[in-house]
């Protein structure tokens, strides 16, 4: 059995699968960066045990993680635990695709970006060119065509706007991220909905109309937590993927291993 941890800046998502790619299950634990393995493995014993998931089983461990810290910490926890080294996605391990000569240095590329790109290949070999939005904490964009990865964009994540909307000012309250009933906000947190909904939409239709600039016809997937809401509101994205990284993980690791 495969373990595979998608550490992000707000979550650790955790898939765990039989050797035949089954995915038995998967969850969702809050990133904490002063955590220690054994209390990361805490949790991990607490939602496998209600799966009937017998750990014990498990002797093949996947990384990846923009959390510097974590990445040492689930080391020791794939070691002290499970008894084996764990495989951490880089740009060095065996990628389904490759790197165009323009990016300048592809080893200070996040791995959740790189897992993205990878189960989109391995998902859709037969499409030429893939536009991959995530919405995690920071929302990326990756751009690919025939089998190579040309560059894409980082922006702050929906949900950081409206931490920091609210962080830096004394009077607005923190709100959801939801469509409002009308763009002609009645009160504060209408106005404050209508801006930060209205306003993602706009920059990411905006950075679609720029990339397909320089493609002809596009797939378009997205993914991420807050992916599941806006993704509906975006005609322009032809699929959401919810598991896309998860999944990439055993992916990668079948492609690096072969389990
Ligand atoms: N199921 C969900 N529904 C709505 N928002 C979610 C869900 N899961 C995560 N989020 C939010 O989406 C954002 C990114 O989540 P995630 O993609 O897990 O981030 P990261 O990979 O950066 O840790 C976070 O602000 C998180 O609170
Ligand atoms: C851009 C990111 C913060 C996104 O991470 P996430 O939102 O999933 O926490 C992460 O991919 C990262 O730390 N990247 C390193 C810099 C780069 O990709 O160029
Ligand atoms: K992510």
């Amino acid at each position: 059995m495969l373990i595979g941890f998608d550490i992000g800046n707000t979550h650790i998502v955790t898939g765990i699968y039989t050797k035949n790619a089954k995915q038995l299950t998967s969850f969702r634990i809050a990133t904490n960066a002063n955590l220690t393995e054994d209390q990361y493995f805490s949790y991990l014993k607490t939602l496998s045990d209600f799966k009937h998931i017998d750990l014990k089983k498990i002797n093949s461990v996947v990384i990846s993680s923009v959390v510097p810290n974590l990445t040492n910490i689930f080391k020791f926890l794939s070691i002290k635990y499970f008894d084996t080294k764990p495989l951490v996605i880089n740009s060095k391990i065996k990628l389904p695709f490759t790197f165009s000569n323009k990016i300048e240095s592809p080893s200070a590329m996040g791995a959740d970006r790189i897992v993205d790109i990878s189960e989109a290949m391995f998902k859709y070999p037969d499409k030429n060119e893939i536009i991959i939005i995530d919405f995690g904490t920071a929302t990326t964009f990756e751009i690919v065509k025939n089998n190579t990865y040309l560059g894409g964009c980082i922006l702050p994540g929906v949900n950081m706007s409206i931490d920091a909307l609210f962080s830096k000012t004394s009077k607005l309250p923190k709100v959801r991220f939801e469509k409002p009933e009308t763009v002609l906000g009645r009160n504060t947190i209408e106005h404050i909905n209508t801006g930060i909904y209205y306003g993602a939409i706009g920059q990411i239709k905006e950075l679609i109309t720029q990339y397909k600039a320089h493609l002809d016809s596009p797939y378009i997937i997205s993914t991420g937590g807050v992916g599941k809401i806006i993704s509906h509101e975006i005609d322009e994205i032809d699929e959401y993927i919810e598991t896309l990284a998860v999944d990439g993980l055993y992916s990668l690791y079948q492609y690096n291993k072969k389990i």
